[in-house]
């Protein structure tokens, strides 16, 4: 058993959690049940006031973070020390959005001065693309972006241009390729033109299979299509911490970009990886998004847990993975331009926290990070969304919505709205057997029937969630929504003990991917793995089943 699962708290959020009414008599017993259990913060409002808690469970929750040194551990991120410590790396990607007047000391250099350097490159660039001086290789202005990376090279400014699509600079348009898969670059370059489209190349460790391949063949595109060797500098720009790499690949010195061990994959849209972003919304916005996410990150760092929004939100996840037995967790955007958002969580959250192990090596005896799911509202209503009110599992909803709309159009608004808040008090109150029945009481069915449909009908309630509300959506309040969701990823991690920035599960699928690659491409059928790999490999290479 590990220190975490034997301690006195763990022991009493268990009996308190056995302990407490439904939710539906906790609101009936606290009319200050919203006002005490919400803040507001860096453009958020959180209300978490429909939860399985009540006071006590709280209280005790923060002092399970207490125990766990959650202040420590957030104070030794943001000074850098190597939390990471099975890369033996800082993580600090709070220093890319620190204001320029900020110092962080890391291995003898003031890292905020790079950042700096790096932001006025990003700066110089973004200005020459949009204002149409940056010229591809027959003198034509640039029309279109076409980003190539994956993973976090690729969710973040994905995810974070999809949302501002408001912000866009209206000479460019943005083009996103991840997979390997030659459909996605094929089907993305058709219709485009070479002498207007610039490629950004987004790797961190410049060593990933499938961005190298899809390089490789958007230069080739680029010379079938009429531009030469020469010309390439004009349409290629890379990003990278693998500098050395990236100009032995053919990449121009000056259209390097550079980012930095100390930054995550999947924590670096704020670095030169958000570069596709400042391309299609402006430096100005970027530095937006970047002020909203530093915002939030002296919240985190000096707000008291109790009122510290990543850390309510991070120790209600623990909660329900490690005493309601939830498996997942549903990201519910009601805001079409924040689609994206649950993917981009999900790499966020369950690259970090897909864990078993705790920092020193010890197996965890408790659930570690949940899977994270979800869609945009109201669309999930009608599919996914059964499950979560009548399904046997708990699944804990976090809803998000801006107040006021990009496109105020009619009754559009009041009705999205009312399909989130309404969602939200359905989960929370439920149906009982008497209210079901209630509503059958004028219809003509026999009374069997009527008890019959409603059984059918009941609705166990008592089903957690969050609501989190902004005014608009911005540069600045997404900026402060992503790193809330960093943050709060850091907090479970925290209490789990567990080093929530490497990846080795990861590393491994690409290592036996590169080894099949070369049995796939050998001389000879493959006779040296398990039977079913090898029969895979065989089919494969016969070209046929
Ligand atoms: O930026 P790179 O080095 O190409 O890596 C891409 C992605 O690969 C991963 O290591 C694993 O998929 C992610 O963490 C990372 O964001």
């Amino acid at each position: 058993m590990t220190q975490l699962t034997t301690s006195q708290i763990w022991q009493q959020i268990k009996n308190n959690t056995q302990s407490l009414p439904h939710m539906r008599e906790l609101f009936a017993q606290n009319p200050q049940r919203f006002e005490q259990m919400s803040l507001s913060e860096c453009g958020l409002m959180l209300d978490y006031s429909k939860n399985r808690v009540d006071a006590d469970t709280l209280s005790l929750l923060f002092k399970l973070a207490e125990q766990a040194n959650l202040s420590d551990k957030i104070s030794a991120m943001f000074n850098g020390n190597k939390i990471n410590n099975t890369e033996q790396r800082a993580v600090l990607h709070t220093a890319l959005r620190a204001p320029a007047t900020t110092s962080i000391n890391l291995d003898g250099n003031n890292i905020v001065d790079e950042v700096q350097q790096t932001l006025s490159k990003m700066a110089e660039f973004v200005e020459q693309v949009q204002s149409g001086a940056w010229l591809g290789y027959t003198g034509k202005s640039i029309t279109d972006i076409v980003s190539i990376g994956i993973g976090g090279s690729f969710l973040g400014p994905k995810i974070v241009t999809q949302a501002l699509r408001p912000y866009w600079s209206k000479q460019l348009n943005c083009h996103f390729v991840a997979n390997v898969d030659a459909t996605s670059i094929c089907e993305k370059l058709k219709g485009l033109n070479a002498e207007t489209t610039l490629f950004v190349m987004s790797s961190k460790s410049f060593g990933t299979q499938e961005t190298l391949t899809n390089t490789l063949s958007a230069k080739d595109w680029f010379i079938n299509q009429g531009g030469s060797q020469q010309d390439i500098a004009k349409h290629f720009v890379a990003v990278t911490s693998n500098v050395a790499k990236a100009t032995e690949f053919g990449m121009d010195a000056n259209n390097i970009f550079p980012m930095w061990d100390w930054v995550g994959g999947r924590y670096s849209l704020w670095s030169a990886i958000g570069l596709p972003i400042a391309l299609l919304i402006g430096m100005d916005n970027f530095k937006a998004l970047l002020a909203g996410a530093y915002d939030m990150d002296k919240h985190f760092a000096s707000a008291p847990l109790a009122q510290n929004m990543p850390v309510i939100m991070g120790m209600l996840s623990v909660l329900y993975g490690n005493f309601h037995n939830a498996q997942s967790h549903v990201i519910l955007t009601y805001d079409h331009y924040l689609r994206g958002l649950p993917a981009y969580f999900q790499q966020l959250d369950m690259e970090s926290n897909g864990k078993s192990v705790t920092l020193n090596g010890t197996d965890v005896d408790y659930s570690t990070g949940p899977v994270i799911w979800g869609g945009e509202g109201t669309n999930g209503q009608h599919a996914y969304h059964q499950l979560l009110h009548q399904g046997t599992a708990l699944i804990p909803a976090d809803f998000i919505m801006p107040i006021q709309s990009h496109n105020p159009l009619g009754e559009h608004h009041n009705q999205l709205a009312s399909n989130c808040f309404g969602q939200t008090q359905a989960l929370m109150q439920g149906r009982t057997y008497e209210e079901a029945l209630s509503e059958l009481a004028n219809t003509s069915l026999p009374d069997e029937q009527k008890q019959l449909i409603a059984k059918h009908k009941v609705m166990e309630g008592n089903k957690p969630s969050n609501t989190l509300l902004m005014d608009k959506l911005t540069p600045t309040t997404l900026g402060a929504l992503i790193a809330l969701y960093e943050h709060r990823t850091f907090v479970q991690g925290a209490i789990w003990d567990i080093n929530s920035f490497d990846q080795w599960g990861v590393e491994l699928g690409k290592v036996l991917g590169n080894d099949v690659l070369e049995r796939i491409g050998a001389a000879s059928d493959a006779n040296e793995l398990d039977a079913s790999s090898n029969a895979l490999i065989n089919l494969f290479r016969s070209g046929k089943i």
